[in-house]
């Protein structure tokens, strides 16, 4: 194979998308770490069972492992993670690769190995970026023999969906080179393009794969000249696999260790680790995953953390092979996992240097903060049950750093949370681990944007939940400005002119156009945030019979004409109900959620009134007649049982209601007010 092509594609350099800082081979541990963001993965305890195989492991030493990390210094070290569309088979070929070195036993009878989460099995996506380290033998002529010596590679495997792509760049922070997977039928989609873009500001190398090629409608051909065209990547550097056959997967290994660089930190620097990851585990505090950058960590170090200043001993240190497993060090360039003490993730800090506590170190740049895009209100679906939800999402946050939560309190639904996600799939995400894993049972909010609004004494506020704003904005609010993303949109060149209109329809304006061949076209577009958050992704779908594929990065805020529209039942305001929405859109948004209401709230001992305002001008209504026959009146008085029966099929009912005011809203009332749009 020759030597992979680093130059930058001159179409590239102009591109607003990216700006492009070092030339492209100029590879920096350092730098990278420094400006870039990146999250290593969890193993969760609760779905795997680990925390036995913790304890059973920690009774050995480094030695009974049969593992001596000294044996790996850097130039024996691989970083990498696998980066691809969503479904392009990264997490199967992250599997084959962890079988290939023996890491898992083949035919272990757990498909996606690294994808642990129930949601992610259930879903087959996946959502958290996971690392394992596998050890291979490899001869320095190229071909694979036991006699060849020996390396340590760290595999990430990342997220492919959008949602999810502030865990992809802060994986990414932690390697030096990354396999780009992509699909022989379905060739470059939008993601293979952001990812792309991600690993390329982060000057890794990138070692093209074009996996699936097992497929009938496999084009191997044809996805390589979409490479050359979009990324400049020489189609003689492109591996071909089938991650499913096993086809081509012999190369994978080689490439990485022949063109990957090895991680650059110095091994006689004092200590500094970045803080990678972090979780809590019930029976051994928080497990923090961390790269060391410079020096040596060893079992019984005192550390401390550049943030806090806080210490700890290290009470045990190892690797993920797949499995927590003690070494009792860890060397530069190496990442693995850190015990020491500490009591609450809060004290782990995603981002932070730790190093010994005798030394003083300049501290790594950290991450960006993740950003939150999507905001919703959380409550219980039982009020009673507010303190279990709390315990529940306590519990989550601690595995799922990226959430940001706030009491606030709901004048229908009482006391709950304003949580903010990376996006809708997230929230979704959340919900059902919710559920899932602690049992809470919860109702969600219409989700928002974070809107800034100014008012007439000049202040500007930014407003995460709807509720906050006057019900009269008119009067008070004099501007309004809303998040917007730049999106890349890939299709079948048939579909242009629906999706064309469906993104104006969307407020979107158009920024670039261009075919990637004769069949897929290119475009990027500017759009309001509020507009791609609920079902945009759905809609494009649909409207190419599945062959569009979407991405996006958040980008600057846009004045807009936004409006706080209300919901109220029986002339009540329903705070939990309310929305913002563009003033063109307002009527259509209206008529949809009261219609949708009308639909889902069963009819009571009295007429209800649903209706749609803006301040005080209503603009939708509907009315659900009042009930003429109690459910009782069914019974023919003597039955006892049938009537208890009755009774308490009614008391269940009402377990899955909400009564606001004197009306009882089903819990689906509020699921179904969340996909209008
Ligand atoms: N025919 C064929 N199918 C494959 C191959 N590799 C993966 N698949 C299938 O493609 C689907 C997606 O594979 P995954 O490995 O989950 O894809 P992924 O990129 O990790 O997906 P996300 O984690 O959701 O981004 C699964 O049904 C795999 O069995 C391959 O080489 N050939």
């Amino acid at each position: 194979m020759g030597s992979l092509s680093r130059r930058v594609p001159e179409a590239l350099k102009s591109s607003k998308y990216l700006s492009f800082s070092q030339p492209f081979y100029k590879l920096s541990w350092l730098s990278t770490l420094l400006g870039g963001n990146s999250l290593y993965g969890r193993l969760n305890y609760h779905h795997f069972g680990l925390s036995q195989a913790f304890s059973s492991y920690s009774r050995h030493d480094s030695k009974e492992n049969g593992i001596d990390l000294n044996q790996y210094p850097p130039e024996k070290i691989r970083n990498f993670s696998i980066i691809a569309h969503v479904d392009h088979g990264k997490s199967t070929l992250a599997d084959r690769l962890l079988e290939l070195t023996g890491t898992i036993k083949k035919g272990h009878g757990q498909p996606q190995y690294l994808d642990k989460l129930q949601v992610e099995r259930e879903r087959g996506i996946t959502v958290k970026a996971q690392t394992a380290t596998m050890f291979h033998k490899h001869n320095i002529h190229g071909a694979d023999t036991h006699e060849g010596s020996s390396f340590l590679l760290n595999l990430v495997d990342t997220p492919g969906h959008v949602d999810f792509s502030y865990e992809v760049s802060r994986s990414l922070a932690a390697c030096q080179g990354a396999l780009l997977v992509v699909d022989a039928a379905q060739g470059v989609q939008a993601q293979t393009v952001a990812n792309f873009y991600l690993a390329f500001e982060s000057n890794l190398t990138i070692i093209p794969i074009i996996n699936k090629i097992d497929q009938p409608t496999a084009d191997p051909d044809r996805v390589k000249a979409q490479l050359k065209s979009m990324f400049d990547l020489d189609p003689s550097d492109v591996l071909l696999t089938s991650a499913k056959t096993g086809q081509g997967l012999e190369q994978v290994l080689p490439a990485v260790i022949q063109h990957i660089p090895p991680p650059p930190g110095k091994s006689n620097s004092p200590l500094r680790m970045l803080l990678l990851d972090s979780y809590y585990d019930e029976y051994r505090g928080v497990i923090c995953h961390v790269a060391v950058v410079d020096g040596v960590l060893r079992k019984a170090d005192k550390i401390s953390s550049a943030a806090t200043g806080q210490a700890y001993e290290v009470l045990d240190v190892g690797i993920m092979h797949p499995e927590l497993t003690p070494t009792g060090v860890l060397l530069t360039g190496q990442v693995g996992y850190v015990v020491s003490g500490m009591r609450s993730t809060k004290e782990a800090r995603v981002g932070d240097t730790l190093h010994h506590s005798r030394s003083t170190i300049e501290p790594l740049s950290g991450f960006k903060p993740a950003k939150h895009m999507v905001f919703s209100g959380l409550y219980p679906a039982d009020g009673s049950d507010f303190e279990a939800l709390n315990n529940a999402i306590e519990k989550l946050t601690c595995n799922d750093a990226s959430v940001s939560i706030a009491k606030e309190s709901s004048t229908a639904l009482g006391l709950g949370f304003r949580c903010g996600f990376l996006g809708l799939l997230h929230m979704d995400v959340f919900h059902q681990r919710l559920e899932q894993e602690y049992g809470a049972h919860v109702i969600s909010t219409i989700p928002t944007v974070p809107y800034i609004f100014e008012y007439s004494d000049g202040s500007k506020v930014q407003v995460q939940n709807p509720a906050a704003l006057p019900s009269n904005p008119k009067k008070r609010v004099t501007a309004c400005w809303e998040p917007t993303v730049l999106a890349t949109i890939i299709i079948p060149s048939e579909y242009v002119g629906s999706i064309i209109t469906l993104c104006s329809e969307r407020r979107g304006q158009q920024l670039e156009y261009s075919f990637i061949d004769s069949q897929r076209v290119f475009m990027k577009y500017r759009l309001p945030l509020r507009e791609i958050v609920v079902d945009f992704y759905n809609e494009l779908k649909s409207m190419t019979s599945g062959y569009a594929s979407f991405d996006y990065e958040d980008s600057e805020y846009q004045q807009s004409d936004m409006v706080k529209l209300d919901i109220l039942l029986n002339g009540q305001p329903v705070d939990a109900m309310a929305t913002i929405v563009h003033n063109l859109k307002a009527q259509r948004v209206g008529r949809e959620l009261v219609e949708k209401l009308k639909k889902f709230i069963d009819r009571q001992m009295f007429e209800i009134t649903i209706q749609a305002a803006i301040g005080s001008k209503v603009i939708a209504r509907e009315t659900i007649s009042a009930m003429r026959k109690n459910v009782l009146a069914k019974c023919y008085g003597g039955d006892v049982t049938r009537k208890k029966k009755l009774l308490e099929k009614q008391k269940e009912g009402k377990k899955r209601m909400k009564r606001v005011g004197s009306v009882d809203i089903p819990q689906e009332a509020f699921h179904e007010l969340l996909k209008v749009s």
